[in-house]
């Protein structure tokens, strides 16, 4: 469990974090969203203690992460993948790291096959990909068998097979009862695998929801297609639904649902080929959410 209370954080003039509250429960992922510049990276640089916040706190499992005795076996983070010493290879880079929290040499081994680098760890990491190295950030984060995860981009610089793995990785941590904390500007990838989202601009909190209920605050209607579509267009405006003919050639129904519509055409003896409740993706979402919170939006700075 992540608690951030009331969490402000200036640099000089300007304010990154503004009186911002939430929660990241344990047993799902929670995607951590914003417009550059929003103060996401703030944010979770101030709950793994490498920044002091202004005001307000931010605890992992009820205490600050500098009171934590061993900090890597209760929180995995990755902030900057490419922020590790070239001339080092995986297996020195991450025994140091083991070495210096207590863990074992067997969990280095074991991180490195599940991060899939078993076959490159001793080569130096100065040779690695973006994708390579945003792996071995993750088989760093994953040495202590934390119950905490939090990662930034982490799907930033990987192939589509590395992105399906994280994806699975991550959903199957939460399965396990973790608390994974994700931040990515991927909307689509964010999608399939946070089940709920923080979303926040200028440093402030403007969406801590589920995916699902998300979605049902933007619906964009019923998709309704049926060789009869006059005489069923006519029924439900009846019926006090707006109808519009959408243009794959079936109707966008609003004002009546999935349910009422397929009864009101039984009723009538119309067969219907499709009946489809249709949501905004959450990129459409996220931009409509996410509107003059932008710091730099396009066209802004033309004015
Ligand atoms: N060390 C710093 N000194 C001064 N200003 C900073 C510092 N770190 C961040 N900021 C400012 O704080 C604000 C929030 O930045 P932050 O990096 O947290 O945003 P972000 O949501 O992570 O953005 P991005 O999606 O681009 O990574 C920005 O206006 C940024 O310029």
């Amino acid at each position: 469990m992540i608690d951030v209370t009331d969490l402000t954080k200036g640099y000089g003039g300007t304010v990154a974090v503004d009186r911002l509250t939430f929660h990241v429960k344990p047993g799902r992922v929670t995607g951590f969203l914003g417009p550059n510049g929003a103060g996401k990276s703030t944010t979770m640089r101030v709950i793994l203690g490498l920044d002091r916040p202004t005001a307000g706190t931010a605890l992992i499992g009820g205490r600050r992460y500098g009171e934590m005795r061993h900090p890597l076996r209760e929180v995995g983070a990755l902030l900057d993948a490419t922020a590790v010493q070239g001339g080092r290879t995986p297996l020195g880079h991450l025994g140091w790291i083991a070495r210096s929290n207590r863990i074992g040499r067997e969990r280095v081994a074991a991180v490195l096959e599940l991060a899939g680098l078993a076959g490159a760890a001793r080569t130096r990491i100065g040779r690695f990909s973006l994708g390579m190295k945003q792996r071995l950030g993750i088989a760093a984060a994953l040495l202590g068998d934390p119950g905490v995860l939090m990662l930034d981009e982490p799907v930033n610089g990987l192939d589509p097979d590395g992105v399906r793995w994280i994806r699975g990785l991550l959903r199957g941590l939460a399965a396990e009862g973790r608390t994974v904390l994700l931040s990515s500007h991927l909307m689509s990838e964010m999608e399939l695998t946070a089940d709920h989202l923080v979303v926040i601009g200028r440093g402030r909190l403007i969406a801590d929801t589920s995916l699902g209920e998300l979605a049902a605050r933007f619906p964009r209607g019923v998709l309704v297609r049926s060789p009869r579509t006059g005489e069923l267009a006519r029924l439900l405006a009846e019926a006090g639904a707006a109808v519009a003919t959408g243009a794959e050639g079936g109707l966008t129904v609003s004002g009546l649902g999935a349910a009422e519509i397929g009864e009101l055409a039984a009723r009538h003896a119309i067969p219907v080929h499709e009946v489809t409740p249709r949501t905004a993706s959450l990129e459409d979402i996220y931009l409509r959410l996410t509107d003059g919170a932008t710091e730099h939006a396009a066209g802004r700075a033309e004015r």
